[in-house]
C-alpha cells in the first residue's frame, strides 16, 4: 500500500454529490452522511455551481443527474482532478470513449460508471449474460416508476449488450421471431438484437426480468429493487474504490470478486 493509499484510508473521504435533490442524490447524501469513513462536503443541484465541490474539497463527486447534462458534470470533475461516481444513464460506447479520453490527460484520476449500483442486479447481469448461450430466445422486460424520463433503463440496455456479446461468442444466430409488427412498438425496442419491453408503473422503482427459452423450457432471472436504499451499499463501496483505481471501470462487476 502506498503511503496515500494509507492517509486516504485512515482519513474520511471528502464526497460531494450532484443531483443532491433527486430521488437518488437524497439517498447518496443520507448514506454518505451516515458512512463513519465518509464527509459529506457539497449537496449541488440545478443550478448551483459545480466550483462548490471543488471549494469544499471533494475527493469524490457521486452523480446522480441527467444524461443530458452528465457528461459537462464528468468532464470537469477530470479537469479538476476529482474522481467520480457516476450512476446517471445514458452511457454509449462513445460516450465511455470520451471519458477515457479526458482520463488519459489526467492519470490519477478514477471514475466508475454502472448502470446499476443493487448488487442483486448486478448478480442478475452477470447471470443473464452466463445464462444466453444456452437459450435460443431471450426478451427482456424492464419496469421502473413513472417519472423515469428515459427508457428503456440503462440497465437494460446494457444486459443486452451482455447478451448480444454471448450469443455472438457462441456462435448463436438471430433470436427466431416470424411476428409481423403490425402496430409498431408491439415488439418493444431491440437493442443488439434482443427486444426490450419498458413498462412504467405508479408503485413500481426499478425491476428487471430476462426471460430465455429454447426446446421445452423457459428460464426467468429477475430482479427488484423495492427501495432506492438497495442502490447504496453499491455507491459506498465505489465511492470507496475509485480513488485508487485510476481511469475508467465500467460496472460494479470488479469490485464484487
Ligand atoms: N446506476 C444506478 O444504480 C441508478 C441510476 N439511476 C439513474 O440516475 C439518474 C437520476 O435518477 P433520479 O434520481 O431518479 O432522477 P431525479 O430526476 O429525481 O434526479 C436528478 C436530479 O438532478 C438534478 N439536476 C439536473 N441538472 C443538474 C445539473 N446540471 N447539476 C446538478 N444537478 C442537476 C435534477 O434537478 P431538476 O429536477 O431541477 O432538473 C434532479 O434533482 C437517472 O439517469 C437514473 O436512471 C437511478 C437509480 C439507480
Ligand atoms: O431511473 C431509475 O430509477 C433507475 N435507473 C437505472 C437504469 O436506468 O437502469 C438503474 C435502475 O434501474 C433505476
Amino acid at each position: 500500500m502506498t503511503d496515500e493509499q494509507e492517509k486516504s484510508q485512515a482519513e474520511p473521504v471528502r464526497v460531494g454529490v450532484l443531483g443532491a435533490r433527486g430521488r437518488m442524490g437524497v439517498e447518496v447524501c443520507k448514506a454518505v452522511d451516515a458512512a463513519p469513513d465518509m464527509d459529506l462536503v457539497a449537496m449541488i443541484d440545478q443550478g448551483d455551481w459545480l466550483f462548490n465541490a471543488s471549494d469544499a474539497g471533494a475527493e469524490v463527486v457521486v452523480d446522480f443527474t441527467t444524461p443530458d447534462v452528465v457528461m459537462d458534470n464528468l468532464h470537469w470533475c477530470i479537469d479538476q482532478g476529482i474522481s467520480a461516481v457516476v450512476g446517471t444513464t445514458g452511457f454509449t460506447e462513445q460516450r465511455l470513449e470520451r471519458v477515457r479520453g479526458w482520463l488519459a490527460r489526467k492519470p490519477g484520476v478514477g471514475v466508475l460508471i454502472a448502470p446499476n449500483f443493487g448488487i442483486g442486479a448486478v448478480l442478475m447481469m452477470q447471470f443473464a449474460a452466463r445464462a444466453a448461450r444456452h437459450f435460443e430466445s431471450v426478451e427482456i422486460i424492464e419496469q421502473h416508476h413513472p417519472r423515469k424520463l428515459d427508457a428503456p433503463s440503462g440497465t437494460a440496455t446494457h444486459t443486452a449488450r451482455l447478451i448480444a456479446t454471448a450469443r455472438a461468442e457462441a456462435g448463436l444466430g438471430p433470436v427466431p421471431d416470424a411476428t409481423k409488427d403490425e402496430v409498431p412498438g408491439a415488439r418493444g425496442a431491440e437493442i443488439d438484437g434482443v427486444r426490450v419491453h419498458a413498462v412504467r408503473a405508479t408503485g413500481l422503482v426499478a425491476h428487471q426480468e430476462v426471460l430465455f427459452g429454447t426446446t421445452g423450457e423457459t428460464l426467468t432471472i429477475r430482479h427488484d429493487s423495492y427501495d432506492r436504499a438497495s442502490f447504496m451499499p453499491g455507491v459506498l463501496l465505489a465511492v470507496r474504490a475509485v480513488r485508487h483505481r485510476p481511469g475508467l471501470t465500467v460496472g460494479l462487476d470488479a469490485l464484487l470478486d
